[in-house]
C-alpha cells in the first residue's frame, strides 16, 4: 500500500517463464544488462492509480483498475534474446489478441485523460499508432504521428534522438498542431526514454504544451522516467 496515495501496488509473481542468466534490454539508447535469477521469472509491477491522490477513492473502484492492470501484464508476452541474444522484449502483439486486456488498457487511460483539455494526442511510430489513435478517439483530440525519416509526405520538421550507435529521428508534419495546443505523447514502452525526448522536444519547439507521456511499459531499470525531468510520465506496468 502507498502511504501517501493509499493505492495497492502489487507484484504478479510469475508473468512468463523465461531462461538465461543476464537478460540485457533492447533499448534505442544505452544498454544495460539486468541480472536476473536462473531461472529467471520475468516480472511486471503493476502500477495501480499512479500518482493520482485517492484518498476518496472507493475500495471497490481500486479493486477493479488493480484487476485490469493485472490482466494486462499477464497478457504481454516477454520474448528473451529478440531482437538480439540478451534482449527481453516485450511483445504487445498478445495484448491486442485479448480484446478485453486490449479495451481495459484504452479504458485506463481514457479515464485518466477525459475531460482534461488535451487536443493533440501524438503517438510516435509505430507501436504508439496502435495505442493513440483510440484514446484520441475517445478524449476528443486529434491523432498527430510521429514517424521514422522519410515517411511522411508533407513538409515536416525533424527531432534527433541518440541511439546505442549513431543517431535516430522523428518527423512530424508541419501544421499538424498549433501554438498553445495541450498534448500528450503516447507509446508502448519507455526504456532509456530518448524516443520520448525527442517527441517532447519535436511539440514544444512548435509551442505545444506537452501534458503528460504515457506508455503501457515502463523498464524501470533504464531510468527513463528520470531522462524526462519534470515532464510527467504515466505507465501502467512497470517491469524491472
Ligand atoms: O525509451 P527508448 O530507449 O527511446 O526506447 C523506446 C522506444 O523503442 C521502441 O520502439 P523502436 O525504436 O524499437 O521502434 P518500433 O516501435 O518501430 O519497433 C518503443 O516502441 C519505443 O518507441
Ligand atoms: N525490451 C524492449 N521490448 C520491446 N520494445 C523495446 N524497445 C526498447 N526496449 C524494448
Amino acid at each position: 500500500m502507498n502511504a501517501l496515495t493509499g493505492d495497492l501496488v502489487f507484484k504478479i509473481p510469475r508473468v512468463n517463464i523465461v531462461t538465461g542468466k543476464k537478460q540485457k534490454s533492447l533499448t534505442s539508447g544505452n544498454s544495460v544488462t539486468v541480472k536476473l535469477p536462473n531461472p529467471v521469472a520475468t516480472r511486471h509491477r503493476p502500477i495501480s492509480a499512479q500518482d493520482q491522490p485517492s484518498f476518496s477513492q472507493m475500495a471497490s473502484d481500486r479493486d477493479a483498475k488493480d484487476e485490469r492492470i493485472a490482466r494486462i501484464s499477464s497478457a504481454i508476452r516477454i520474448i528473451p534474446n529478440f531482437p538480439k541474444p540478451g534482449i527481453l522484449f516485450q511483445d504487445i502483439t498478445t495484448l491486442l489478441l485479448d480484446p478485453k486486456a486490449f479495451k481495459d488498457t484504452i479504458d485506463l487511460f481514457v479515464e485518466r485523460y477525459k475531460g482534461k483539455d488535451i487536443s493533440v494526442v501524438a503517438g510516435i511510430e509505430a507501436r504508439g499508432f496502435i495505442f493513440g489513435p483510440p484514446i484520441a478517439l475517445a478524449i476528443g483530440a486529434k491523432f498527430v504521428p510521429m514517424r521514422k525519416p522519410k515517411k511522411l509526405p508533407g513538409e515536416v520538421i525533424s527531432e534527433e534522438y541518440s541511439l546505442e550507435y549513431g543517431t535516430d529521428k522523428i518527423e512530424m508534419h508541419v501544421g499538424a498542431v498549433q501554438a498553445g495546443e495541450r498534448a500528450l505523447v503516447i507509446d508502448d514502452l519507455i526504456a532509456t526514454g530518448g524516443t520520448l525526448c525527442a517527441a517532447i522536444r519535436l511539440l514544444e519547439r512548435v509551442g505545444v504544451q506537452v501534458v503528460e507521456c504515457a506508455c503501457v511499459i515502463e523498464l524501470a531499470d533504464l531510468k527513463g522516467r528520470e531522462r524526462l525531468g519534470d515532464k510527467p510520465l504515466f505507465v501502467l506496468i512497470s517491469s524491472d
